[in-house]
C-alpha cells in the first residue's frame, strides 16, 4: 500500500523480496568461500540454509547482513543495494555462537533494549522498556528481565539474543544455528515463538545443522556445498530415527574436529545430510 510519507525509493521497492542476492562470491584470506551464489527470499518465507561445515553458510548470511563484504556479485535487502539505504530497523539477525554474557554485566532487558540502536539511532527511543518486556515476553523470559545475562543458562542467553532481534519488530529474520547447543526447553520455546512470527508473516532465514523442531514451519531448503548452492527447494524429510523425540543430537561445534566430520566430507556432504547425529545435546545448566 502507498503512503503520503513514502519516498519515491521506498514506492519502488515496496514489493520487493526482502533478500536477493546475485552471483555473490566471497574471499576470505585466500579461500574462495562463496562461489556464486544467487538467493532470494520472497516475503512470508521461511527458508532453512544447510549444508556440511565449512560449506559457508554463516559466509552468507553474514554477507547477507552486510557484516561481510561480498568480493563481487550483489545483494539487496528489501530491494535495497547494502548499505544505508537498507532499512536496518526491518531486519533482525541473530549471530552464531556469541554469548550474551560477555563484556560489562547486563541484565536481559538491556541486552534485548540494545537491538533497537541500528544504523544513526544511537539512543535508546522512548518505551524502550515495554518493547524490550514484550520481545522477552516471545521467547518466555519475562520474568527475567531484570537478571544479570552471566546468571542465565546457555539456552536462556541465546534466547535474549533471539529477542535483541525480535525487539525491532522486523520483517526479516536471519538466524545462524539459533539453536545449536542450547537445551530442549529453550529449542521449544524457540520454535513456538517462530511460529508466531510467521503466522504474523515475518520472513525467517535460519541456517541450521538439522530442522529439528522447525521442521513443521520450514517451507524451502537451500543447501550449500563448497560455497555453491546445490539445492534450492523441497526440505528433506528427517532421516530414520531423527523424528523420535528422545534422539538427541550434538552441535558439531561442541564435538572435537576429529569428530566433526572435517576433512571427510563425505559425512555431511549430501544434500540432505546435512543434519548430524552423534552423542548428547550440551544441556546449560
Ligand atoms: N575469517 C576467515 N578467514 C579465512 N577463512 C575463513 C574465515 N571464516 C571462515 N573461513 C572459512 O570459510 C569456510 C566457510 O566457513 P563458514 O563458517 O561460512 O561455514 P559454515 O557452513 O557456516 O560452517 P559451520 O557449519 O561449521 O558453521 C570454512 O572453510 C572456514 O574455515
Amino acid at each position: 500500500m502507498t503512503t503520503l510519507t513514502e519516498t519515491p525509493a521506498e514506492r519502488r521497492s515496496a514489493g520487493a523480496p526482502p533478500v536477493e542476492a546475485a552471483d555473490v562470491h566471497v574471499r576470505l584470506g585466500a579461500s574462495p568461500v562463496l562461489r556464486g551464489v544467487d538467493l532470494r527470499v520472497a516475503a512470508g518465507e521461511v527458508v532453512a540454509l544447510l549444508g556440511a561445515n565449512g560449506s559457508g553458510k554463516s559466509t552468507l548470511v553474514r554477507t547477507l547482513v552486510g557484516v561481510l563484504p561480498p568480493t563481487s556479485g550483489e545483494v539487496r535487502l528489501f530491494g535495497r543495494p547494502l548499505g544505508d539505504g537498507v532499512p536496518w530497523g526491518r531486519v533482525g539477525y541473530v549471530p552464531q555462537r556469541v554469548s550474551a554474557a560477555a563484556g560489562v554485566p547486563s541484565t536481559a532487558e538491556e541486552v534485548v533494549a540494545s537491538g533497537l540502536l541500528h544504523g544513526r539511532r544511537l539512543r535508546l527511543p522512548r518505551g524502550w522498556r515495554d518493547r524490550a518486556h514484550e520481545a522477552l515476553e516471545l521467547v518466555d523470559l519475562a520474568d527475567r528481565r531484570r537478571t544479570a545475562t552471566q546468571q542465565l543458562s546457555g539456552g536462556q542467553q541465546q534466547r535474549v539474543l533471539i529477542a535483541r532481534a525480535l525487539v525491532r519488530r522486523p520483517d526479516l529474520l536471519v538466524l545462524d544455528e539459533p539453536v545449536a547447543g542450547v537445551d530442549r526447553p529453550s529449542q521449544e520455546a524457540f520454535a513456538a515463538t517462530m511460529a508466531r512470527l510467521v503466522a504474523d508473516g515475518t520472513t525467517v532465514l535460519v541456517v541450521l545443522h538439522e530442522l529439528g523442531e522447525l521442521a513443521p514451519l520450514v517451507q524451502r531448503a537451500v543447501v550449500l556445498r563448497h560455497g555453491r548452492v546445490v539445492h534450492d527447494g523441497a526440505p528433506p524429510r528427517p532421516r530414520p530415527g531423527h523424528e523420535e523425540a528422545e534422539h538427541e543430537h550434538v552441535h558439531p561445534h561442541a564435538a572435537p574436529r576429529s569428530e566433526r566430520g572435517e576433512g571427510d566430507m563425505g559425512l555431511a556432504e549430501g544434500p540432505f545430510e546435512a543434519g548430524m547425529s552423534t552423542t548428547t545435546d550440551e544441556v546449560a545448566p
